[in-house]
């Protein structure tokens, strides 16, 4: 203990068993001095995951509680346990308590404990301005933040300015006009709703500093400073649980204290005249569109009225037609059909960030020259598919959550510059049924005649033009897929051709028209067009073109 960042070995208790413990540059370890014990564990904790060191002995949660003794400094570190199920790891605050020879040692190992920590970790945030959505999910924004995040901030040294909006749009609104100098981050309490506020609010003040226009689609867009960390209390919160892997307040908070990131692809979505909107996980036409506006209709169901909604969209058989154009990703690079899983350090992530950002070291420079790397037509060939639809999506990332483990495209890279487009083409309610289904399990739902999958790095839908919408809505939303050129796929059970496909649908109709509740969903006059729903947003605008 000369100052000397490495410390010991010296001897601490623990109870009353003795440890040897030091401190060396980069690891915090404890042995157990055990003469009858051969195979002497040690524990090894990374200073980088010290959450905090506190004199005395302390604990934080569920309860905050001090004893200020003389002797005894407690440390908190990160845990991994075991995750029952998801994918990612479920962290847990560490804590260990030593107890030292004399206060001289004690208050020795607290000054170069925190040393190291200041040293070791330069990307922690001190200060953070927190948004928390006091309605998004089971309403438990508030309660989640104060009790299990909050202590945890508070132990690793970050002070936190908290705002809890009263409107939506508060978040995006304070982000884009308010001062926020001393601020190392932000963070989002709330849903994908929520987390894409604060990603509107981020990208369009970096812009205005930078004095460019984000709706213009030649702009190249300045990298944003602050970095959004996502302690999931809304109700899908797939940013969070593809990022993270689990939904955990308590794992996010301890991603959030050591400093960790992941950088992410975010698409521009853009329509001539109207304001740009960006995504991160899903943009989705047709089905998962209709889900979310039927959904906000029930919101005080919290979550399950995703599940409401779903059933009664399901029900109401919808399918709509449009012209989506797609600009194919490099197929060498990777594929939406191979059988990866991106996580944090992932090969083709970082392979293609290289081939994106040739100049650029850091992730903080990812979004410089991203709009002149997909000037239209510069690489590859567009593609232009026309017919009718159960639903288009576009997802930048695998899109999983509890209700869907493994995601809408399982095997969608965070961070590598492409999204996943899937279509799934108009097909008996069977087969689509049978396509949502395998969404909750590890079946293959690519792997249908109806459904395709293309890795893409742009993307332009347009819906009819006005005058077949009102054909369509004449005829009762049925019989428009006989129109010549329309593309029509059957299940492998009538694959004997569309005719008997068609007859078939006609069946269901006649049935459903019998049933009184069936027919008061389906035989509603169907809409020509659906509507984006864009990170669970409803956008207010069909015809899009996105990067
Ligand atoms: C009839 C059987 C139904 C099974 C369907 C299973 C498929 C589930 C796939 C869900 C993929 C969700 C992608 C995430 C979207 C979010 O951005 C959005 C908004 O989430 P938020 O409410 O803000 O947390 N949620 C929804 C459901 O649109
Ligand atoms: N105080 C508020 N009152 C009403 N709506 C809000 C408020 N704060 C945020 N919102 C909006 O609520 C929407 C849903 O929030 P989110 O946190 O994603 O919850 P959920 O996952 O349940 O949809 C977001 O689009 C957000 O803009
Ligand atoms: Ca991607």
């Amino acid at each position: 203990f000369d100052g000397d960042l490495d410390s010991g070995p010296s001897s601490l208790w623990v109870g009353n068993k003795r440890y040897r413990a030091v401190l060396t540059g980069w690891h915090f370890r404890w042995t157990e001095v055990d003469k009858k014990n051969r195979d002497k564990k040690t524990v090894s904790v990374p200073v980088a995951e010290v959450v905090g060191v506190e004199e005395g002995r302390v604990e934080i949660l569920p309860q905050k509680s001090v004893e200020d003794t003389d002797k005894d400094f407690t440390v908190f570190y990160v845990k991994r346990s075991s995750s029952g199920g998801s994918y990612g790891l479920l962290w847990r605050l560490g804590r260990i308590q030593f107890s030292c020879a004399s206060r001289v040692l004690r208050d020795q190992w607290t000054k170069h404990l925190r040393t190291a920590l200041k040293t070791h970790s330069p990307l922690r945030p001190h200060r953070l301005l927190v948004f928390i959505n006091p309605f998004g999910g089971k309403k438990k924004g508030r309660q989640i933040y104060h009790s299990l995040v909050a202590p945890l901030f508070e132990l690793a040294g970050i002070s936190s300015h908290v705002i809890v909006t009263e409107r939506a749009n508060q978040a995006r609104d304070h982000l884009l006009k308010k001062d926020l100098t001393g601020f190392d981050g932000v963070v989002c309490v709330g849903g994908d709703g929520m987390f894409s506020e604060l990603l509107h609010g981020l990208i369009g003040r970096t812009q205005q500093e930078a004095g460019l226009c984000e709706n213009d689609p030649a702009a190249a867009l300045q990298p944003c400073p602050l970095h959004i960390g996502i302690i999931p209390a809304g109700s899908t919160d797939c940013v969070c649980y593809a990022t993270v892997g689990v939904i955990d307040p308590v794992t996010s908070a301890l991603h959030i204290i050591i400093g960790d990131s992941q950088p992410l692809d975010v698409c521009s979505v853009r329509q001539s005249s109207a304001r740009v909107r960006y995504s991160v996980s899903l943009l989705g036409y047709g089905f998962y569109g209709d889900v979310l506006a039927e959904s906000e209709k029930h919101r005080w169901m919290g979550p399950l009225r995703y599940d409401y909604s779903g059933t009664v969209v399901y029900l109401s058989n919808r399918s709509y037609s449009g012209v989506v154009q797609y600009l194919p990703a490099d197929p060498l690079l990777s594929s939406p059909r191979d059988k990866t899983r991106c996580l944090a350090g992932c090969s083709v992530c970082s392979r293609s960030t290289e081939r994106l950002f040739p100049h650029s070291s850091d992730s903080g420079s990812l979004y410089s020259s991203h709009f002149s790397q997909f000037s239209p037509g510069s690489e590859g060939q567009w593609v232009s598919v026309e017919g009718r639809f159960r639903c288009i999506s576009l997802t930048c990332m695998s899109s999983s959550c509890a209700r869907s483990p493994l995601g809408l495209s399982p095997s969608a890279h965070l961070a590598d510059g492409t999204g996943d487009l899937v279509l799934v083409w108009d097909t008996h309610p069977l087969g689509f049924l049978k396509f949502l289904h395998r969404h909750t399990s590890t079946q293959d739902q690519f792997d249908l005649p109806f459904v395709e999958v293309h890795r893409v790095k742009a993307v332009r839908f347009s819906a009819p033009s006005g005058r077949e919408e009102q054909e369509y809505e004449e005829i009762g939303g049925l019989s428009g897929e006989t129109d010549e050129g329309q593309r029509e796929y059957v299940d492998t059970v009538s694959r004997n051709g569309s005719r008997q496909h068609l007859a078939e649908r006609a069946v269901t109709h006649e049935q459903k028209t019998a049933t009184p509740f069936l027919c008061g969903l389906c035989c509603r006059k169907s809409p020509a067009v659906s509507v984006w729903n864009c990170d669970g947003e409803i956008l207010p605008f069909t015809d899009i073109v996105c990067k």
